[in-house]
């Protein structure tokens, strides 16, 4: 990979300092639906400030009392990350700033002829005055003033210049070029953006939004010719399909090209985490840098890889940004990937063992089934369990129920050679035997019955019963029993000792991970 000083120098014309600008709290509240209270905004904007960012765009004041009170509030934290509120180019709006103790201002209004026909009702001049007029506004109660030509993208290349220009010398300290539509490329975007930088020194921000899935491309694109700042959210919220992503773009100037712009990417994961929750917006798997599969592997070829080397497979370690890797087991599963995790669950199986596990998890994947860490311990210890002996063994079964009496079971067991006999009283006879169950093995292990189902398979009052159980132990383990009678008390019950001894089978292997 190239050097960052040969970058700027022969292929790129990076400015020294790239601002990082979050807009999570305003532009990605507004994806649709998500609505954030002053709390969740303060745990929001915290998480950002230790990331790290230098601007964080708190709300939109002058839209409700909450978003003053909430910027009040973050205000109030005295967080090292510059804070920001929007405000339109009206008087009333810049007075919601102030009153919101903010120091930057956001303002912006339409400049494209969609806008100004259609939305505002205004002339070109009209635009520029009201611009203007906020700006000095603005700047005449002491505010730093960042000013956006919304749809800026779709907006007469002259008049751009023009609202920019007289923007400026009202005193804008920021420029910004919202790319409202997302109908920007990277194509476009460097023409845009090289003609900007060309042209003005004020610093040149970015705000492009991901209609067409190329927000991050574009955003990149605008810093490799010199844009001073990139507006982002988290997770890439934000009106409709969003904005540039934060994550994404953070790490791709980080591990793309070697610029660290001083944040804290440990961070990321966790921020990304808590967004997703307080707004609901839950990220598909495959979102890069934060999905749940952005350090998953499946495929065998792949999986062996990343065992020798991680970076076979990985563009980017999952500690960079605080996420953790996982290898999943499924239906392209390879004999190394199996071989690393019966080895994390401290499994060992003899070859003849292995090849059984390794056809049984083909066959769940080939049926369409994914396989879960739960379901090869599972499969393993029916494996191991078919081999040994089982710890537990029914011995004996008497039951009592009628009309007025408690249903009452009698249950003999052998437990590890020594026969002990129980009863107990229950709802009905198969609570009853449970509970006897229960107190025989206390001494050796703590069962709940996590999962009882039980099916009639065939028809009539002799009808075969499937009873298919899910039992856990105080360390958390679970496994399944099944068993196939005529009675269903006995189905139950064998059922139920299947799962046991198959629990008692982990406890003793030591199989709960380390
Ligand atoms: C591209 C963006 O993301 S811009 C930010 C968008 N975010 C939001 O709209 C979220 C918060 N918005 C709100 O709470 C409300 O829309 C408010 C409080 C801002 C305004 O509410 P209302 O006064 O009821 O107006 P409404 O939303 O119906 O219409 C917008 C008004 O703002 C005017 N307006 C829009 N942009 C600007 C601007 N940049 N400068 C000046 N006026 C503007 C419109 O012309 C319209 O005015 P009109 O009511 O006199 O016709
Ligand atoms: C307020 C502006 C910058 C905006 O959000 C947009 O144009 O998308």
């Amino acid at each position: 990979m190239q050097d960052i000083e040969t970058l700027k120098n022969e292929n790129m014309n990076l400015a020294d300092k790239i601002y990082i600008f979050d807009t999570t709290l305003r532009d990605g509240e507004q994806t649709p639906g998500v609505a954030l209270t002053v709390d969740e905004k303060i745990q929001i904007a915290t998480k950002l400030n230790n990331l790290g960012v230098d601007k964080i765009e708190v709300g939109f004041p002058a839209s409700s009392k909450g978003e003053i009170e909430s910027a009040k509030q973050i205000t109030s934290l005295g967080l090292n990350s510059t804070l920001v509120g929007l405000a339109r180019s009206l008087r009333k709006d810049l007075d919601a700033i102030i009153d919101s103790d903010l120091e930057y201002v956001h303002t912006f209004i339409g400049t494209s002829p969609l806008h100004r026909d259609y939305k505002l009702k205004m002339s070109r001049e009209e635009i520029v005055d009201t611009a203007v007029d906020a700006i000095e506004y603005a700047k005449d109660h002491g505010l730093t003033v960042e000013f956006s030509a919304e749809d800026a993208t779709r907006t007469e290349r002259d008049f751009l210049f023009e609202v920019f220009n007289q923007a400026v010398s009202a005193g804008a300290d920021f420029i910004d070029v919202p790319d409202t539509v997302g109908i920007l490329t990277p194509i476009l975007t460097h023409e845009l953006i090289t003609d900007l930088k060309d042209n003005f020194t004020t610093p040149i921000s970015v705000h492009f939004h991901n209609d067409f899935g190329l927000a991050t491309a574009n955003t990149l694109t605008a810093i490799e010719c010199g844009a001073n700042q990139a507006h982002v959210t988290v997770n890439g919220l934000g009106e409709r399909t969003g904005n540039c992503s934060l994550e994404e773009l953070v790490m791709t100037l980080k591990s793309a090209y070697g610029i660290d712009l001083g944040l804290d990417t440990t961070r990321l994961y966790s921020l990304s985490t808590l967004v997703g929750r307080l707004t609901g917006v839950k990220m598909p798997v495959n979102k890069p840098i934060v999905g749940d599969n952005a350090f998953a592997h499946e495929s065998g070829i792949h999986v062996h890889g990343i065992l020798n080397n991680a970076s076979t497979y990985e563009p980017m370690s999952p500690e960079m940004v605080g996420h953790s890797r996982r290898i999943v087991l499924g239906k392209h599963t390879g004999a190394n990937a199996l071989k690393a995790k019966l080895k994390e669950y401290h499994i060992d199986l003899d070859e003849e063992q292995f090849c059984k596990v390794f056809d049984d998890i083909k066959s769940l994947g080939d049926s369409g089934k994914c396989v879960t860490d739960d379901d090869l311990i599972a499969i393993a210890i029916t494996e191991l369990s078919s081999a040994r002996e089982t710890p537990i063994v029914l011995k004996g079964l008497g039951l009592s129920s009628g009309n007025g009496v408690s249903p009452t079971a009698t249950v003999r067991l052998e437990i590890d050679g020594v026969e002990k006999e129980k009863a107990a009283t229950g709802v009905g006879p198969v609570d009853a035997a449970l509970n006897a169950i229960r107190e025989l093995i206390q001494d050796d292990i703590d069962v709940e019955l996590e999962e009882y189902n039980l099916e009639a398979i065939t028809g009539g009052t002799d009808a075969l019963a499937e009873v298919f159980v899910i039992s856990s132990d105080s360390e958390g383990n679970k496994s399944t029993g099944r068993s196939t009678n005529q009675d269903i008390v006995m189905a139950s019950i064998i059922a139920v000792l299947d799962s046991i001894n198959k629990l008692l089978l982990i406890k003793n292997s030591n199989l709960n991970k380390l």
